[in-house]
């Protein structure tokens, strides 16, 4: 159970896979796009993971609708903002949503640097004034190469004031961290922190080497820590973040079931993991989910479970004296 006294946070939430299916069939007849389907039902097997995906990245084509149908910087305003809504109705306090602008913009020819504006405005008009902090994470892409991700990048740093910190995602056994060592240095010059998805789809090394080489702070999954007890230590004694997602590591096959899940035991090593959901609406679940079925069934105790919420206060990219007030709210 969450425990309710203290804040919730989800810091793993990619805005981009957590499009309404009810917005891709409203922006697809606005656009006038051929949709797989006319009607929820229909459009629901082209939108979401239903069984699980035998790899990564035939679990990731499925976000695929949720930006083909952004026809324009409005409607990349529109799921920021709905993005926003969802996460307040689920009661989080706190999120870090993420988003990668040049997969957003991609379809339909919108400039990246258009897409991290209108995606920057409408968290800030959907937060002002309600009971929700929300901060932003932009992603390089990495499944697009090396150079779209400099121009993805190009556009991030132009609103790097609006970032808490940048991420590498996509299909990381294809296009490896150290193809993006000149892309982190830029993103340190720019007083950024860096999160990466790493040891998902490949083993310890890539997390050895997003930390040595990226300078991350945090890891999003890092599920292959388990087979490192050097890493395993490492992480813990230099108080590095894991990102855990525990329902998306079953849908990509990552893990073969909950019960195996590496969670419990980074949280046993002290490591400061956390349980967060990925990309909700394309798995078909929500933060409640993830704390009261899939945390429960991956072995996490409420003491567990009280220690992941406090580990994802104490690795958010914010202040002390917001992390403060955030616990004062609780
Ligand atoms: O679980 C994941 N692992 C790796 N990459 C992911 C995952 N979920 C989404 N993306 C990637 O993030 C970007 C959109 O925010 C896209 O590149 C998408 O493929
Ligand atoms: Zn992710």
């Amino acid at each position: 159970m969450i425990n309710n006294n203290l804040p919730l946070l989800d810091l793993h939430r990619h805005l981009d896979g957590n499009v309404r299916a009810s917005t891709i069939l409203e922006l697809g007849q606005q656009f006038n796009l051929p949709l797989p389907a006319q009607d929820l039902e229909g459009l629901r097997e082209h939108v979401q993971v239903l069984d699980n995906a035998p790899d990564l990245m035939a679990f990731l084509a499925k976000l695929d609708w949720g930006v083909k149908v952004l026809g324009d910087y409005d409607a990349c305003r529109r799921i920021a903002m709905e993005n926003v809504a969802d996460a307040q109705a689920q009661n989080i306090d706190y999120t870090e949503l993420r988003f990668s602008p040049y997969y957003m913009a991609q379809s339909h020819n919108l400039h990246p640097q258009g897409v991290v504006e209108a995606v920057v405005d409408g968290v800030k008009a959907a937060t002002k004034g309600q009971d929700i902090k929300v901060n932003l994470i932009g992603i390089m892409s990495r499944t697009f190469g090396v150079e779209k991700c400099q121009y993805e990048l190009d556009a991030l740093l132009a609103f790097k004031n609006d970032l808490v910190a940048v991420d590498l995602a996509g299909d990381e056994i294809g296009f490896p961290g150290n193809l993006f060592i000149d892309h982190f240095k830029q993103v340190h010059d720019a007083y950024l922190a860096a999160t990466i998805h790493a040891g998902e789809a490949r083993g310890a090394e890539s997390i050895w080497q997003a930390i040595q080489e990226l300078g991350a702070t945090r890891i999003g999954h890092g599920v292959k820590a388990i087979e490192d007890p050097a890493l395993m230590d490492y992480l813990r004694d230099n108080r590095i973040g894991i990102e855990s997602c525990l329902t998306s590591n079953i849908l990509t096959s990552t893990v073969a079931s909950l019960e195996t899940h590496p969670l419990k035991r980074f949280l046993d090593h002290g490591i400061l993991a956390c349980i967060n959901t990925d990309d909700p609406a394309v798995q078909g679940i929500e933060l409640a989910h993830e704390y009261q079925v899939a945390a429960p069934q991956a072995g996490l105790s409420q003491n567990d479970i009280e220690q992941a919420q406090r580990n994802a206060l104490e690795i958010a990219y914010l202040s002390d004296s917001d992390k403060k007030a955030l616990l004062a709210r609780g």
